[in-house]
């Protein structure tokens, strides 16, 4: 454990941050080491080239980094090996009591992280604050379930008896997403240690950040070095974690291609893996919904983090006879949105991730209107007025009516503030039309009718259902997609059961029967 007074006289990455409030978009600048491994932060022993993370705010570059090569993940992992064998001999209790103790930190620290999060990623300061306290959230649950975790005795004939152990996996590998930096590290990372497990961890190197924070608070709270490790880089990196022979667990989040290419090398090692990946999730409006809530519920399913949000219910499905009333009422909710300085506190829209995505997601916009929809608004870049943000990566969001399933902008997976509305008639014929792709990470309804509500998202093939609301993650509740959009769970009590193995023990109390 690294005692408090320890870390001071380090160049932690935030020392700078402090007082957070004092820190203003446009000023932030890292020049540390990214990486972290054996409890302490340092530059790899190798590299695979380099890459460069920038505040989306204003354009600008924050940090430039080494990208880790074969000797420095060999490093990370037998450094998370060492950790394992001190940390698999704890009992859940201990262990629990670390993660209640790195809960803790996380709330003392929320306001710095949050901080952190918004200018690497973009996101408004409200909604990062509310990522941090599901991260924190996370690890108080998986603390409360660690000192519970056991197996079973099984009585067989003659006194015989049996039993089963849960047991930690090893070295777990977790590849992270840029759009929750901290709260993927959070939500890969307490079960995995709750589990016994110690963890290997690749942010994207869009957001290479505030993992290191995450790190730096196991360790304050008494991980034995090793057991939460950062290594940072792109796809190489990945590869090397994902191919190494004692790695024992790949949990991935990130797009389907990437998670195609995640599984085979799983498949090679014969490792278990869990992918968290892309969506187009269908949102279905009845006549009978409370429109006011309806409306919220859209805004919600879209335009959270810059709409760079998996399991957004871009497909707002709306039936007829409400279509004009629903539309209008969500594009004014939309113009309304106050796009600017993600650390201002009135702001609740701010860049998106990066130049090259801004322009994906202005292609689509692009692409739909060619294709026939309507850009009833939004769907431009966007340059505020305060002009150290003339440079970021600012766009409106955008609300497209006169949406066909067969349209792109229907199809594809956007990742950015743009929401379809789609008409329908009848609950058969919705129910039909949202099932039909390839996709199944959510879905939502909104109705009064409390039959149909259950109804509908029993045939809903969607791993994450919503009955009048949208993108509320309960930490207690499992996340996860059925289809193309992974498989695995994150949260919830199952998860345990994606970072532990079952031994069975079977003792025998009388003689051997031989059958020779
Ligand atoms: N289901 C979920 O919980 C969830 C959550 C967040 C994001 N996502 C999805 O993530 C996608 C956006 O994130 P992204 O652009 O960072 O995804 P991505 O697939 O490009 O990258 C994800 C991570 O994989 C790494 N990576 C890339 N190639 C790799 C390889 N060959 N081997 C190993 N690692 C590799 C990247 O460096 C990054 O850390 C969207 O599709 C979104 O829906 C899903
Ligand atoms: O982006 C999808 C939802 C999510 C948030 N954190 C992990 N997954």
């Amino acid at each position: 454990m690294l005692p408090r007074a320890g870390r001071a006289a380090l160049p932690p990455l935030l020392r700078s941050l402090r007082p957070a409030a004092a820190m203003s978009t446009g000023s932030f600048l890292v020049s540390q080491p990214l990486n972290y491994r054996g409890g302490a932060r340092l530059q790899p022993a190798d590299a695979s080239g380099s890459e460069t993370a920038f505040e989306p705010a204003t354009g600008r570059v924050i940090a430039t980094f080494t990208c880790s090569g074969e000797k420095e993940v060999h490093l990370a992992v037998q450094d998370a090996k060492a950790a394992f064998k001190i940390w698999s001999q704890k009992s859940g209790l201990e262990r629990g009591r670390i993660l209640l103790e790195a809960a803790r930190i996380i709330r003392e620290r929320k306001e710095e992280i949050a901080t952190l999060e918004t200018i690497n990623n973009g996101k408004s300061i409200l909604e990062a604050r509310l990522d941090i306290d599901t991260s924190w959230q996370c690890l108080e649950y998986y603390a409360g379930l660690a000192g519970s975790l056991a197996g079973e005795h099984i009585q067989l004939p003659g006194g015989s008896f049996g039993y089963t152990r849960r047991e930690p996996l090893g070295v777990c590998v977790g590849i992270g997403a840029w759009n929750y930096p901290f709260q993927i590290a959070s939500w890969k990372s307490a079960p995995a240690l709750a589990c016994g497990n110690a963890m290997v961890f690749k942010p994207s190197p869009f957001t290479p950040l505030s993992a290191l924070l995450l790190a730096e608070i196991y360790t304050e709270a008494g991980a034995p070095p090793g057991l939460f490790n950062v290594v940072q880089g792109g796809a190489a990196t990945g590869q090397l974690l994902c191919e190494h022979r004692d790695v024992a667990k790949v949990s991935f989040t990130g797009s389907v291609p990437t998670g195609t290419k995640i599984m085979e090398m799983s498949a090679k090692g014969i490792k278990p893996v869990t992918l968290e990946l892309g969506g187009k999730s269908p949102l279905i409006i009845f006549e009978d919904c409370h429109l006011e809530n309806a409306v919220k519920g859209a805004l919600m399913a879209n335009f959270l983090t810059q709409g760079e949000v998996c399991c957004n219910g871009t497909r707002v499905f709306v039936q007829k006879k409400i279509l004009d009333k629903f539309t209008k009422q969500v594009v004014e909710q939309t113009q309304r949105i106050k796009i600017g300085d993600p650390l201002l506190e009135d702001t609740r829209m701010g860049p998106l991730i990066n130049r090259p995505h801004l322009e994906r997601v202005l292609g689509f916009v692009k692409v739909a209107k060619e294709q026939g929809a309507k850009v009833l608004c939004g769907g431009d870049p966007y340059v505020p007025e305060d002009p150290k943000l003339k440079n970021g990566f600012f766009m409106r969001p955008c609300v497209l009516g006169d949406c066909r399933d067969d349209m792109t902008c229907v199809k594809e997976e956007i990742f950015g503030p743009v929401m379809s509305i789609l008409s329908f008639d009848t609950e058969a014929e919705v129910l039909e039309r949202a099932n039909n792709t390839s996709f199944g990470l959510a879905a939502g309804v909104f109705t009064r009718d409390l039959q149909r509500a259950h109804r509908v998202v029993a045939e809903l093939q969607a791993g994450v259902c919503y009955i009048n609301n949208y993108n509320v993650s309960p930490v207690e509740l499992p996340f996860g997609g059925y289809k193309k959009s992974g498989f695995g769970r994150e949260n919830g009590r199952v998860t345990i059961e994606y970072y532990s193995q079952l031994k069975t023990v079977c003792v025998e109390m009388g003689d051997v029967e031989s059958a020779f």
